[in-house]
This record gives structure tokens, C-alpha cells and sequence, in this order.
């Protein structure tokens, strides 16, 4: 069964006409993990804007966009504002743009969920501790007391994963949630992804230029160029026996930087290979 089925999407910049997303489908299996990759400018990003129909102004989008049995084209601005976070959660790839910088992480997080669910302050509060220690965030209180510019990128992202935990939601949309961060933290952050799906049960899209990442996390894989979707199969079968010559290629670079890292560091690997 599908948690998300995309047909047909096309996006277009309504002031020119320029389609930047010609004819996508693909679907994504319940429990599973697609990746979305391709080069800067494929469309991976329009694609999960699209499905959370948070396209910037002057952006149209048509086709459907199914969750579940439920086509999220045509539902009203209210009923759409109503299955963000609750039903498909998005986390993006620079956490500062997430939260209000002028407001404590946590009146953010107390806002999103008394809204969604209606829970007091002490519940939100106890659910959300838990949550963070369960994303390895020490001293949960202090976190929610910060501003997001006092956070770390890797800990706004576990906050964002933490959230996620709470919210529980069908599908979580992830736009390259680990680029901005350093080797170590992208390790720890793709763990607490992981541990998410296998915690709530949820579907995942997880869009990466880092093919080590992707081959880590994901079961299939949606390989994008120019707007269109060039290839989709399993993580097993994109790596070893990719059909069209473009992905070959984003794969063999790969491997070629890989070789190169090897080289010149004297035998020493990176940590996803
Ligand atoms: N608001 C917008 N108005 C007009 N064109 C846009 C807008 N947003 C994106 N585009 C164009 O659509 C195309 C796809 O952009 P998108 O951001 O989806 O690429 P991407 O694959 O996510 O790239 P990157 O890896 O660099 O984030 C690009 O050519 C981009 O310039």
C-alpha cells in the first residue's frame, strides 16, 4: 500500500511560463524511504514543496497528490494547513529557517502542537522532553528556553526530528536535512532518521546530493534531472544496475570521489562507506 502517490505533477513559474516540473509520478511505499536526487536545479525541492503545497507565490502546481486515499489538490488552504505536521511533517535543510527567530524554541513547539491537539502546556511539555532525550538532546528545558540562533544546526535538527516523534506523523518530508552540517552531525542525524521511521511507523522522503547518505537510508530511490524523474528503483538495484546513463554517472562520481578521498588520505575511509 502507498502513504503518498504523485501523478502527473507539473509546476510552473506562472510569471514567465517556464516549467520547472514538467509530468512526475511516483509513490512512496508505506513504512518506506524514497530518496530524491539529482543535480542543484532538478526539482527535488519544488517536489516537496509541492506535495506540502508551500510553493513561493507565483509558483502553480497541478496533478495529484494523494495521502492515502485523501487528494491534497483539492482541499481548501485550511483544510491543507490543517494536515501539515499532523499528517506530512517537512524538515528542511537550514533549522534557523524553521523556527521564529525572535521567539524561544519552545513557543514554537507549544504553539504547533496546542493547535494540532488541543494539549495543555504541561503535557506539550512533558511529551516533548521525553521526545528530545529520545534524540539524544541533553537538558531538554534548557533547549526550549534557547533561541534557534543559540542551537547548533545539528540540534535544531533533532529538535525538528523530535517534534516529529510527537506529531507522528504519515510521512515526513525531508529536504536535505543533513547539507548543512558537519560530518559527524550528518552520522547522528541520519541515525535519528532512521530511528524515527522505525518509532513511528512513517514514511519518509529524504532528498540528498550525498549518495553515501542515501545508501544508508533509503529503500528506493527517485532519481531527478531537468524537471524530470529519469530513473526509479530499489537503493540495491539505482547502485548497481542503474538503466539510464545519467544516474550511471551520479553514481561512477561517486565512486571516483570516493577513490580519490582514499588516495590522498592514505587508505582512510569516509564514515558512510
Ligand atoms: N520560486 C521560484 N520561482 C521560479 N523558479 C523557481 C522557484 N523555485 C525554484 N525555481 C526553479 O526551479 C528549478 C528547480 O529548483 P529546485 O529548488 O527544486 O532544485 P533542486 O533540485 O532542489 O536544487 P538544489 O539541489 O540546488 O536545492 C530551478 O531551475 C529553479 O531555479
Amino acid at each position: 500500500m502507498n502513504t503518498l502517490t504523485v501523478s502527473n505533477l507539473k509546476v510552473w513559474d506562472s510569471r514567465t511560463g517556464n516549467v520547472m516540473i514538467s509530468n512526475s509520478s511516483f509513490e512512496v511505499k508505506q513504512g518506506s524511504c524514497l530518496a530524491i536526487v539529482g543535480e542543484s536545479g532538478s526539482g527535488k525541492s519544488l517536489t516537496c514543496r509541492s506535495i506540502m503545497r508551500l510553493n513561493k507565490a507565483g509558483v502553480r502546481q497541478s496533478g495529484d497528490i494523494l495521502l492515502g486515499e485523501v487528494n491534497l489538490s483539492t482541499l481548501s488552504a485550511n483544510e491543507m494547513r490543517k494536515k501539515r505536521g499532523k499528517k506530512l511533517c517537512m524538515i528542511v535543510q537550514n533549522g534557523m529557517r524553521a523556527f521564529d527567530p525572535s521567539c524561544a524554541v519552545g513557543v514554537h513547539l507549544q504553539e504547533t502542537l496546542a493547535w494540532h491537539f488541543g494539549w495543555s502546556r504541561d503535557e506539550i511539555t512533558a511529551r516533548m522532553r521525553k521526545a528530545m532525550e529520545s534524540v539524544l538532546l541533553k537538558e531538554p528545558a534548557a533547549i526550549m528556553n534557547s533561541y534557534p540562533h543559540q542551537l547548533s544546526g545539528g540540534m535544531l535538527q533533532r529538535v525538528m526530528i523530535a517534534l516529529a516523534l510527537v506529531l507522528e506523523p504519515d510521512i515526513v518530508i525531508a529536504d536535505e536535512p543533513t547539507t548543512a552540517l558537519d560530518t559527524i552531525s550528518q552520522f547522528e542525524v541520519v541515525e535519528q532518521f532512521n530511528q524515527l521511521r522505525g518509532k513511528i511507523s512513517c514514511s519518509m522522503i529524504f532528498v540528498s546530493h550525498d549518495l553515501g547518505i542515501v545508501k544508508r537510508i533509503a529503500d528506493e530511490v527517485l532519481v531527478m534531472k531537468d524537471g524530470n524523474v529519469v530513473e526509479h528503483g530499489t537503493t540495491q538495484d539505482i547502485f548497481s544496475a542503474a538503466r539510464h546513463a545519467y544516474t550511471r554517472y551520479l553514481v561512477s562520481s561517486k565512486r571516483a570521489l570516493t577513490e580519490h578521498f582514499m588516495k590522498i588520505m592514505g587508505g582512510e575511509r569516509d564514515v558512510y562507506h
